[in-house]
This record gives C-alpha cells, structure tokens and sequence, in this order.
C-alpha cells in the first residue's frame, strides 16, 4: 500500500504553480533536478567571467556578486547601469548561454503561463552571508516577455512587494531548486532579497546562486 501511495506521488516538477500574484507564481523545487548540471555550468561562466561586486553610481559597491551569459550582461558603476555586449573591464563578450538553460527558463515559463518565452540573458548573482538587493524593479528588459528566476543554495527571503516602491511587503521564503516567475500584470513589481543568513548549504556551501532569465534583445 505505502509503495502504491508513493508511485502515486506526482514528481516535485508536476507540483502547481504557488500564485503570487496575477502573473507571478513560485514553481516550487522545480530546478531541483537540474542543480548539479546548473551549478557546474555556473562555475564554469564564472571561470571565463568572474563574479564581481559592481561598483554603483551612488559610490558604494553592491553586496550581491554578479556574472552573467547570454547576448548580455547587466553592468553597473559611477556612470550608471544599464546592459553591455561586452565585458568594460577586458572587452570580452559574455559566455554563451547554455542550451539546455535556455529551454529549462523555456519551459519553466511555459509552466507559468507564458507560452514562447526565449531569453537571450541570465544574470547570475552570487549570496554570501549578509548579501542583500535593495527593493528594485526589472525594467532595463523588454517588458513583454518574463522573468524566470531560479534559486540554488542557502535559502533567502524574497521580497515581493507592488507596483508602488511604497507597498507592503511579502516575505517568500526561497530555498534550493525553487523558481519564481513574473511577467504581464506583475513585470513591474518592486522586489528584493532580505540579507542572507549564514549556512552551509550541501551543495553550494556558505552560498546561494540566483538565476535571473530575461529578453533583452
Ligand atoms: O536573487 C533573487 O532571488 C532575485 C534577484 C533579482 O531580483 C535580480 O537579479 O534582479
Ligand atoms: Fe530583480
């Protein structure tokens, strides 16, 4: 009977969207099956373009590290942010995004509603303990198509708030594997992560890596 009961448990990626929002809903474990594929991929982005913590224009540096592949990345210093081809530092374009990331995000939005999402960026951004981003819209992408995001590592609070910098707050807990996606009604939603706390993850160690998907070009 327990053995029956158990094949009868739909896998974690059959599991329905958890809404957050009209447009925005959490595909809870869904990239767990694919975190060691991922993650290696991660390391090996970040060997060709290292993490940085980029300088912003208001003087300080960011907490969060961030890499990137794909057509773009996201680029932030004294004169501002906005996304470049090419690496400012060294001239060197971003790592190719790999194929089988693509169609995960592929699918994944697919799952949310969003049918024919390909996105041409990942941005990846790189939690130690005490890392944090500041309350903040996605708006340098097209705001026609989605953004999946995908969480490995120490779990984090994110924060999903409205369309106004001033709404409250919800605090979603994010743990290893979890995905997020929003688009349509919710593209523009102010969102952040609250600090890390400090942990030692199985897999990632004293760290978590944040996937973002998006349509740039
Ligand atoms: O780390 C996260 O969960 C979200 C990151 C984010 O909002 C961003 O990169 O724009
Ligand atoms: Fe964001």
């Amino acid at each position: 009977m327990m053995q029956h009961e158990f094949m009868l448990d739909p896998p974690p990626y059959a599991h329905s969207p958890e809404v957050l929002d009209t447009g925005a809903c959490v595909l809870r474990g869904h990239a767990a099956g694919h975190a060691a594929d991922m993650i290696a991929g991660i390391r090996d982005i970040a060997r060709a373009m290292p993490f940085r913590r980029m300088a912003t224009p208001g003087g300080g540096r960011m907490s969060v590290a961030m890499t990137a592949c794909g057509a773009g990345g996201w680029w932030s210093d004294e004169r501002g942010y906005r996304y470049v081809a090419r690496d400012p530092e060294t001239g060197r374009p971003w790592p190719a995004m790999p194929d089988a990331w693509r169609d995960f995000a592929t699918e994944a939005a697919r799952q949310a509603g969003y049918a024919g999402f390909v996105p041409d960026v990942c941005l990846i951004n790189g939690y130690r303990p005490g890392a944090r981003m500041g309350l903040h819209q996605d708006r340098d992408e097209r705001l026609d198509a989605p953004v999946v995001s995908v969480s490995f590592g120490l779990p984090a609070i994110f924060q999903w708030g409205g369309l106004r910098r001033t709404d409250p707050l919800r605090r979603v807990p994010l743990r290893h594997g979890d995905v997020v996606v929003w688009g349509g009604p919710s593209r523009l939603v102010f969102h952040g992560v609250a600090a890390l706390r400090a942990g030692d993850h199985a897999v990632t160690g004293p760290c978590r890596y944040n996937l973002t998907f998006r349509r740039v070009g």
